[in-house]
C-alpha cells in the first residue's frame, strides 16, 4: 500500500510513504540527463540502487561525510563542483539518499546550484522522513550556529521507503520519534496515545504503529508548510524544543543526536509553558513521560547553561535582542512567548539540570 499525502503551495509536491518505492523515482525526475546522488558511505548500496531506478543516462554518485559532519559548506562546495565537473544543467536534478542530514545538504546544493535545480530526498532514517524532507528546508551548519546557511527549497517529491528503516539503529528510530513526539504535542494528541500505548511497536520498523506514526506526522507538517512554506506565522510551531536543542547541539559540537538534543529540548519548552502559567501540570509532565518511555534523554549539564543562552540568541525566531519560544497553551495549541526574562529561562533550565 502506498500513500501521497500533498503538500501544496506553490510548488506542490506529494510525500509517497510505502515500502519499494524506487518504481516512483523516474516520475519526479523526468526530462533529467544527469542525477546527482549524493548519500553517505553506509548507504552506498542503497544509492546504487536508487541510481540504477533513476533510469538517467548519467549517474553520478556523491559520497558525503555521515550524519552532520557532511552538514557543512566545504562538503556542499565539493558537491557544486562535482556537479560541475559533470556538466550539470538546469533540467537535472540531485537526489539525497540518507537520513536527514543527507537530505539537508542535498536540498542546499541543488537550491544553490545555478540557482536552484529540483531534488529528491529518498529519506532513510524516522527524522528525515517525518520531518527533514518534507517542507523545503534545506540548511548546512557554520561555526555560528544550527542549519545557519540555508534556502527554502522544495522538492519535487519525497520517498519515504520504510524499508529503509529496517537496517536504521534502534537509538536512530528513537531520535526520529523525538521529532514525532513534537508533532504530538503541538497538533496531533493521537500521536502521542499511540506512543503511551506501547512505546515497543512504535519503534518496530516493521510495525503498524510507526507506520501510522510516521503518516500521522508527515500529515502534521505536510499542513503546516503548505500555509506557510518561508516561515512567516504557523511554520514557527515546528521549532517547538528547537531554541534548546539546536544550542544543545552545538555545544556538542554536532556530536549529539538530533533528536536527543530536542527531547531535552522538549522538557524545557514544557516547563517554560507551566512556569508562565499557560500549560496545564498534566501535560507539561507527559512530554518527560512520553520521551522517557521510548528511551530518549530530558536531562543536559547543569554547568552548560551560561553556553546555552548565548547560544539561543542565533535562533532563527529571534528578533534583534528578543528571544523567542515555542510554548503550549495547553494540548495542540501551540504559542509564541516572546522576549522572556532570564530569571525565567534559568528556571526552566532547572527543570532538565542536572
Ligand atoms: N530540514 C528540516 O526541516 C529538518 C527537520 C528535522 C531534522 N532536520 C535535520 O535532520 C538531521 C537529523 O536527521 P537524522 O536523525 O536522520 O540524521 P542523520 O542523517 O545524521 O542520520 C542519523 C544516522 O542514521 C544513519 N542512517 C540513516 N538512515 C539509515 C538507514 N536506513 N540504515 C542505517 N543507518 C542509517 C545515518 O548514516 C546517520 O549515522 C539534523 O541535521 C537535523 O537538523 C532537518
Ligand atoms: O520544518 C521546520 O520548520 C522545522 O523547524 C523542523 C525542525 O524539526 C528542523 O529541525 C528544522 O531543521 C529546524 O529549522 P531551523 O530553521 O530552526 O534551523
Ligand atoms: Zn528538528
Amino acid at each position: 500500500m502506498v500513500t501521497r499525502i500533498p503538500v501544496t503551495g506553490d510548488r506542490p509536491y506529494d510525500v509517497i510513504v510505502g515500502r519499494g518505492l524506487d518504481g516512483e523515482l523516474p516520475s519526479l525526475i523526468e526530462g533529467a540527463a544527469r542525477v546527482a546522488i549524493l548519500h553517505p558511505p553506509t548507504l552506498r548500496e542503497r544509492a546504487e540502487a536508487v541510481g540504477k531506478a533513476a533510469g538517467v543516462a548519467t549517474v553520478v554518485p556523491i559520497e558525503v561525510p555521515d550524519a552532520e559532519a557532511g552538514k557543512s559548506i566545504e562538503v556542499a562546495a565539493r558537491c557544486w563542483d562535482e556537479l560541475g565537473a559533470a556538466g550539470f544543467t538546469r533540467t537535472d536534478v540531485v537526489v539525497g539518499v540518507g537520513g536527514g542530514a543527507t537530505t539537508d545538504l542535498a536540498g542546499y546544493v541543488a537550491a544553490a546550484w545555478l540557482r536552484g535545480v529540483r531534488w529528491v530526498p529518498v529519506s532513510t532514517s524516522v527524522a528525515g522522513m517525518v520531518d527533514a524532507a518534507v517542507g523545503g528546508k534545506t540548511a548546512v551548519n557554520i561555526a555560528a550556529g544550527k542549519n545557519l546557511v540555508g534556502a527554502f527549497h522544495p522538492p519535487a517529491g519525497v520517498l519515504c521507503d520504510l524499508d529503509a528503516l529496517d537496517t536504521l539503529p534502534a537509538e536512530d528510530i528513537a531520535a526520529g520519534l523525538a521529532e514525532v513526539v513534537k508533532g504530538g504535542f503541538i497538533a496531533d494528541p493521537r500521536i502521542l496515545e499511540l506512543i503511551e500505548a506501547d512505546p515497543a511497536s512504535a519503534m518496530n520498523p516493521r510495525g503498524d504503529v510507526l507506520r501510522e506514526l510516521v503518516e500521522r506526522k508527515v500529515r502534521v507538517k505536510a499542513h503546516v508548510v503548505s500555509v506557510d512554506l518561508k516561515e512567516s506565522g504557523l511554520r514557527e510551531i515546528l521549532n517547538y524544543g528547537h531554541t534548546l536543542g539546536h544550542a544543545i547541539e552545538r555545544r556538542e559540537k554536532y556530536t549529539w543526536k538530533h533528536g536527543h538534543a530536542i527531547s531535552v529540548g522538549l522538557v524545557f519548552a514544557a516547563e517554560l509553558g507551566r512556569l508562565t502559567g499557560r500549560l496545564d501540570d498534566v501535560t507539561a509532565d507527559r512530554h518527560r513521560s512520553v520521551l522517557e518511555s521510548l528511551g530518549l534523554p530530558t536531562a543536559y549539564s547543569k554547568e552548560a547553561w551560561t553556553d546555552l543562552l548565548p547560544a539561543m540568541r542565533v535562533d532563527k525566531k529571534a528578533r534583534a535582542a528578543t528571544l523567542r519560544f515555542v510554548v503550549l497553551d495547553g494540548l495542540a495549541k501551540p504559542g509564541i512567548l516572546a522576549g522572556p526574562d532570564e530569571d525565567l529561562l534559568e528556571r526552566a533550565y532547572a527543570a532538565v539540570a542536572r
